[in-house]
């Protein structure tokens, strides 16, 4: 560590290094009035860069890390440009529902434990419109998966149905970060389609349609759903009953979570 700080394996801690990723973030920000939300600013080099360019919010889990911050941006809380919340951000989502009371992007090196947690959350946030994250390279894969992809999952139908656009913006290698994480990392880049709101029966809808990924998705629903009530579904929507749960577009996926809801109010 080039800082008088161990990194804490328990918080997900990899401080990025490299400036030069650092910059290709801030470049690649939206460019709105949105008020910045960072979590996990750590020894604050991201956030550095962060409030020179827009009002930010971060949240932070670790205590000793907390008074470093403090330090090192005097000035800036004093001011108002940063604000800092020592908290676990899964908590501070669970108990106001989201991370700030108007619309915010969010920006972070998250900690890669909690990764495909906090997009989900972000994703689900009425106030949060843009999510620009380093994550591992392959959560980010599957965020940014399209049908037919081996990669495509429950996360990249959400991701699909939620956005107007999302995809990988650049890969960022172990050695940019101190200590140099296992795997490859990536930036994964979500707009998000202000106008969607997912349901949570889909999401349940969706657990079952990849509960066995290589197996046939009949088969994954025929577990929970009755049989007849599924072939009558593949026949109006023009599916072969062979196809696997990755094959099925994300728009063809919410047309047949209606059709299940509407089957089962019938049979009701
Ligand atoms: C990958 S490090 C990124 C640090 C810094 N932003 C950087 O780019 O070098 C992840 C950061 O998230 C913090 N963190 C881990 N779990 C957290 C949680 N549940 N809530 C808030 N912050 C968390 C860690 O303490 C750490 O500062």
């Amino acid at each position: 560590m080039k800082k008088l700080i161990k990194a804490k394996k328990k918080f997900g801690q990899n401080f990025l290094i490299d400036k030069s990723i650092l910059n290709r973030i801030i470049q690649s920000m939206p460019n709105n009035s949105n008020k910045l939300v960072e979590i996990g600013p750590g020894l604050g080099d991201l956030t550095e860069k962060l409030v020179k360019y827009k009002d930010t919010l971060a949240y932070e889990v670790d205590t000793d890390l907390i008074s470093i911050l403090k330090s090192k941006f005097a000035i800036e809380l004093d001011n108002g440009r940063f604000q800092l919340i020592h908290t676990d951000v899964l908590t501070a989502w669970e108990e106001a529902g989201s991370l700030y009371e108007n619309k915010y992007d969010l920006v972070a090196n998250l900690p890669y434990y909690i990764a495909t947690n906090i997009i989900l959350r972000a994703i689900e946030d009425d106030n949060c419109e843009n999510i620009l994250v380093m994550i591992q390279k392959e959560v980010a894969l599957k965020f940014s998966a399209k049908e037919n992809e081996k990669e495509f999952s429950s996360l990249g139908v959400i991701a699909s149905l939620c956005s107007k656009e999302n995809g990988i913006l650049f890969d960022v290698p172990p050695e940019s970060f101190d200590p140099p994480p296992k795997v490859m990392s990536s930036i994964l880049y979500i707009k998000k389609d202000m106008g969607v709101k997912l349901d949570k029966g889909f999401l349940k809808f969706l657990k079952v349609c990849f509960s066995q990924p290589r197996k046939k998705l009949f088969k994954n629903l025929s577990n929970i759903y009755d049989k007849e009530l599924l072939s009558n579904i593949y026949s109006d929507l023009d599916l072969i009953e062979t196809l696997r749960p990755h094959e099925l577009s994300a728009s063809l996926y919410s047309q047949m979570y209606t059709k299940v809801n509407n089957g089962k109010q019938r049979n009701k």
